[in-house]
């Protein structure tokens, strides 16, 4: 967890807009205790220690009635929008509801606006040159390679150069093309039902939504919902921000509190976690990455999969329920991907010797197998990542300024890989 230069000296909030929130959440029941919030550079507002915390303080109590969930959507509102998931329904609701106006007014004061979603959030980049965004963006042919945006396979397996040619990629396993069929079949919905809506205002809300909901099971539910409907909106607690390990959020029948896991000093940043996220999934779901991440993992199934399929070891690894699914982290690369190597080199039975864990002596391959993984999987990746990060800097060259931001973080997720990787060769060869 990163300790926030306290001479950098925080922004805090427009002191009207900031004392408006404060007491609109006083009102709402909401208590805090040694905490406020800021501007934090880079990371828009986040929640900062205001004296010297301990470990085990309650910091932040939201009652029950304070949360926006899918109960606070008036029954005819969510009929006439059924089917549709949790996010896609509150983003109408809100987007739909005039919430400048409403008693949400000081909490709606805090959220981000647009531009910045369009600059941090990669489903809005394929469009960045444009004015608007417009629901063409959910088309898939809409291409990030006219804007010479080359993605990690985990965030789009459209993109280019991949070193495994012929290797049919799994779309279901790309983050991005996930996300926009989310939004795509929500804005179906929301389209039919609201037609006045645009589609413009329609993502701003979809992504604010996307950004700071959390999860929480309804009290007093018979059936709950599939486990992704499961999310609730929460006035204060979305203001921390996400680090691999932060404060313990809680949810109860009564509402959520945050409480510190260990002690930060005065003028600290707070974070809590949002889950064991990879920069990835954190880049696409959130628009950020982090610069330390110990969940931090990227698949490396576009380089090892063009070496299996239709190969005589493709039915064995099926067989085992070894094929696909191939990952590096901070530990080096996957033990799948190991069995995965091996079984071109090892006899049948000394592989299963090997994946099975017992009395695995068969070490006259160990050389092989490091050769086999730099040349199918650690050598391809590592090209692959230098050609994205000299492609990228050019362009970020180029750009000009509205469009840096993205760039950058691009640019610093493909420099995260290339260090996996780096790593990854010089390490010892069997990873977690
Ligand atoms: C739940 S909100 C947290 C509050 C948010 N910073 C704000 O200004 O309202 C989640 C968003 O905060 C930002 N964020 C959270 N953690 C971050 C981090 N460690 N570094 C940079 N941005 C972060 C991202 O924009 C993310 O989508």
């Amino acid at each position: 967890m990163s300790r926030l230069d306290k001479t950098a000296g925080f922004k805090m909030e427009g002191a009207k807009r900031a004392s408006s929130f404060r007491s609109w959440s006083a009102a709402q029941g909401i208590t805090t205790n040694g905490i406020d919030y800021c501007e934090i550079p880079n990371s828009g507002l986040g929640i900062v220690a205001k004296r010297r915390l301990e470990a085990g303080e309650e910091l932040v109590n939201v009652p029950f009635p304070a949360l926006v969930t899918i109960n606070t959507v008036p029954k005819a509102f969510r009929e006439k929008h059924n089917p549709i998931t949790t996010q896609g329904l509150l983003a109408a609701f809100l987007a739909s509801s005039n919430i400048e106006k409403t008693a949400y007014a000081p909490w709606a004061d805090t959220w981000p606006a647009l531009a910045s979603f369009r600059e941090s959030m990669p489903i809005c980049w394929p469009q960045h040159r444009k004015a608007a965004l417009t629901q063409d963006l959910l088309d898939e042919t809409t291409s990030h390679h006219e804007w010479d945006l080359p993605f990690p396979s985990a965030i789009d397996h459209s993109s280019a150069n991949f070193p495994g040619a012929g290797f049919e990629a799994d779309p279901n396993l790309s983050l991005l093309q996930k996300q926009r069929k989310k939004l795509k079949a929500d804005w179906e919905r929301v389209g039919e039902a609201l037609p006045n809506m645009s589609f413009e205002r329609y993502i701003h809300y979809w992504l604010l939504v996307n950004t700071r909901t959390f999860y929480f099971e309804m009290p007093n539910v018979r059936t709950h919902p599939p486990r992704d409907d499961r999310i609730v909106m929460c006035p204060f607690i979305d203001l921390f921000n996400h680090q691999d390990t932060g404060c313990n959020v809680q949810f109860a029948d009564t509402g959520y509190t945050v409480t510190t896991d260990r002690t930060y000093d005065a003028g600290d940043q707070v974070y809590v976690s949002y889950g064991r996220h990879s920069n990835d999934f954190l880049l696409v779901e959130y628009g950020f990455v982090l610069s330390s991440n110990r969940w931090d993992s990227t698949p490396v199934d576009h380089c090892l999969m063009a070496h299996l399929v239709n190969t005589p070891v493709e039915e064995q690894l099926r067989r085992a329920g070894y094929l696909g699914g191939y990952f590096l982290n901070n530990d080096g690369v996957c033990y799948r991907t190991q069995v995965a190597v091996r079984a071109q080199l090892l006899p049948e039975q000394s592989w299963n010797d090997f994946i099975a864990g017992r009395n695995f002596d068969d070490t006259r391959h160990e050389d092989q197998a490091q050769a086999l993984l730099a040349s199918q999987v650690l050598g391809p990746y590592l090209q692959e990542a230098e050609g994205a990060l000299e492609r990228l800097q050019r362009s970020f060259e180029a750009s000009s300024s509205t469009f840096r931001r993205s760039y950058r973080i691009l640019i610093q997720r493909w420099e995260q890989i290339r260090a996996l990787l780096q790593r990854a060769a010089k390490g010892p060869v069997v990873g977690s």
